[in-house]
């Protein structure tokens, strides 16, 4: 129907074109890259696609209001019990009202200010004596990042923390981690053929994990929906505490309102709260957990960190977002380069037809952007494959965002939390170091590369299991 599409493979009749088996997307579109060039469009089942892989594309695209959409496919709408709910999976109004008010309110609450240094810190101090418990020997750095991490988003959402080595909340955060592997498994089949959904539940379940996702997805909604029940049963409109209880006077003040987003069932907190647990602790957990892989890999890159927090932070405590430490922000910037956590943005859909690049890009496709692509762009990033950190420091040693990064993706849906992440990165990371040499255990070589041969894809970049050894500075 329309005659100026990108270009793109044709594919198979019914299949289309989709990824090989064991390919990860981020793999995918860099093959129809070199094919196609850096916009490019293809069908997947019955699924139209636009690959983005340059940067300049991307700020062009994602800048579009009419590219703001969220896909209804099996797997995305998972994550929201198939409600359109919440803030990561939701469309229009819903999206629109939920992240208006989660910007405004998360901010009021500390989010990205200096206030949120003090939880930070607390919670840097725990894990440090966690970490301390297996001081000199082998230890996998664990789920324990997950709960402390967690406990700083938590803290304004539901205003409550847990001891990091709770398993109840360890065994959440990991089914987070489950459901985002499984989406990229036989799952992900009901999202290119559509037609399969109509398959008895129990054929879904056997062939497609879905039993597994469900269970995941219940077991956190049934924690989510007690908090969110102790919180009714204690609101005191004097006395507001936290994210939930703001949203419970927002519901009551628009229940009038037919138009209304803060949905009465409160299935759209739950799943606002479910988004802000899932994306405000896997994420910077998973970056924690490489960032000390790479400074166990590259000695000598650990050693100029701590060289430069020895020159700037006193003896007696620990660092602060006022100590200047560009070396380290240019390593963990280098870091959130190298392993694109999120190779690919979360899709987007064209809610209308849209116009990009010269191209039109029809309603209902789905937009994905290769972050990955851009990390990796030679002609942005000088040897890409090289870990260096001095690239992201100026001639004067100051740090610098260079064109072209873009860990928390770019416009209008950008990552809600960056400014967080971006404040609890730099204080775990700078505290560990003050407090620890991190090494390999003798005899082992370590490696940054995933070298498993039975990897499961994942939407997000998990660091593989490895195990390290820390001994205090002295
Ligand atoms: C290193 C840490 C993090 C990385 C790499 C990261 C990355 C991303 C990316 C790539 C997106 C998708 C943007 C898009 O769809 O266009 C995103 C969205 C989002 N992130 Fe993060 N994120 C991180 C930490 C956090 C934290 C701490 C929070 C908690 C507040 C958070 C909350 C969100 C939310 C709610 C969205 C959905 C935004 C929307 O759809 O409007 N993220 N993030």
């Amino acid at each position: 129907r329309y005659h100026n599409l990108p270009p793109g493979p044709k594919g198979w009749p019914l299949i289309g074109t989709l990824p090989k088996s064991g390919q990860s997307f981020d793999e995918f579109f860099s093959e129809l890259q070199r094919q196609y060039g850096d916009i490019f469009m293809l069908r997947a089942g019955s699924v139209e696609m636009l690959g983005l892989t340059s940067y300049a594309l991307m700020k062009e695209a994602y800048a579009l209001p009419t590219l703001q959409g969220r896909s209804q496919s099996y797997t995305t709408q998972m994550f929201t019990m198939f409600t359109n709910a919440g803030l990561v999976f939701s469309t229009g109004k819903t999206w629109v009202n939920g992240r208006r008010f989660a910007l405004k309110h998360l901010k009021d609450l500390g989010m990205g200010r200096s206030s949120m240094q003090t939880i930070i810190q607390e919670e840097a101090e725990v894990l440090i004596q966690d970490f301390a418990k297996s001081l000199g020997k082998p230890m996998q750095v664990a789920y324990n990042v997950n709960v402390a991490i967690l406990n700083v988003i938590w803290r304004l959402v539901a205003d409550e923390r847990f001891d990091v080595t709770n398993e109840e909340m360890q065994a959440l955060t990991r089914r987070i981690e489950d459901n985002l592997t499984l989406i990229l498994g036989p799952m992900s089949l009901l999202d290119w053929f559509p037609w399969l959904n109509y398959l008895p539940g129990f054929v879904k379940d056997t062939f497609f994990e879905t039993k597994l996702g469900r269970e995941n997805m219940e077991a956190l909604t049934t924690y989510l929906k007690k908090v969110i029940a102790k919180h009714q049963a204690t609101l005191d409109k004097d006395n507001i505490r936290d994210y939930i209880d703001r949203y419970l006077v927002e519901m009551e003040n628009q229940k009038n309102d037919p138009d209304s987003t803060f949905r009465a069932d409160l299935i759209d907190l739950t799943i606002s709260i479910l988004d802000l647990f899932a994306a405000g602790s896997e994420t910077t957990s998973s970056t924690i957990r490489w960032f000390i892989l790479y400074m166990a890999v590259y000695p000598e890159v650990q050693r100029k960190v701590q060289e430069h927090i020895d020159q700037v932070v006193p003896e007696d405590r620990l660092p602060t977002l006022q100590d200047e430490l560009p070396y380290l922000e240019a390593v963990i910037a280098e870091v959130n380069r190298c392993i694109s956590l999120a190779p690919i943005i979360v899709p987007h859909v064209a809610t209308e037809t849209t116009q990009l690049a010269g191209y039109t890009i029809p309603k209902g496709t789905m937009i994905m952007g290769s972050i990955k692509a851009s990390h990796m762009d030679p002609n942005l990033f000088e040897e890409p494959e090289v870990f260096r950190p001095e690239r992201f420091l100026d001639s004067e040693g100051k740090f610098f965002s260079r064109e072209g990064y873009m860990p928390f993706g770019i416009g209008r849906r950008q990552c809600l939390g960056e400014s967080l992440a971006r404040m609890e990165l730099f204080v775990v990371a700078s505290s560990v170091l003050k407090t620890f040499t991190i090494s390999a255990p003798e005899g082992v070589t370590l490696n940054t590369k995933h070298e498993e041969p039975n990897r499961k894809l994942a939407v997000l970049n998990f660091a593989k299991p490895y195990e390290v050894v820390m001994n205090k500075r002295v």
